[in-house]
């Protein structure tokens, strides 16, 4: 089975989480919101919880049913948002970050570290 699926489905996924994410930000309350409740919060809260979403997506891969590993999977991907935000990168710096990787296979670039 491919990974992909529906590209566009994604992205537009991701976009629309994105747009969520920055408006609970700039005008979200914390009392009705769980986005701007953890922004409120700060870094070391929004990394606490990627890491505790992280590990349930692991936990997820290793003994759960595929549902759970896409639900995991998606908490994982929001929580994840939340901490790019209160950290200020944008999903344009990620896409960049993954642009400059593409073309160069895993293993070449770990070789060319060693060098
Ligand atoms: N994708 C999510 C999303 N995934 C998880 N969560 C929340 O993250 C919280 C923590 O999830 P857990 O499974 O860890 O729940 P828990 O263990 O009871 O939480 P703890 O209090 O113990 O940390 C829950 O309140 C979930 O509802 C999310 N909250 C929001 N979104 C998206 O953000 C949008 C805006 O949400 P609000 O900011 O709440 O309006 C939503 O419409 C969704 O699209």
């Amino acid at each position: 089975m491919s990974i992909l699926g529906s590209a566009d489905r994604l992205a537009e996924a991701l976009a629309h989480l994105g747009m969520t994410i920055d408006t609970r930000a700039e005008t979200g309350d914390a009392s009705s919101s769980w986005t701007a409740k953890l922004l409120s919060k700060g870094v070391g809260a929004c990394a606490d919880k990627a890491e505790e979403e992280a590990g349930e997506f692991i936990q997820a891969l290793r003994e759960e049913s595929n549902d759970r590993v896409a639900s995991e999977a998606a908490d994982m991907l929001y929580h994840a948002l939340v901490a790019l935000r209160v950290r200020g990168v944008s999903l344009d710096d990620v896409a960049a970050a993954l642009e400059t990787r593409q073309g160069t296979s895993g293993i070449a670039e770990k070789a060319s570290r060693k060098g």
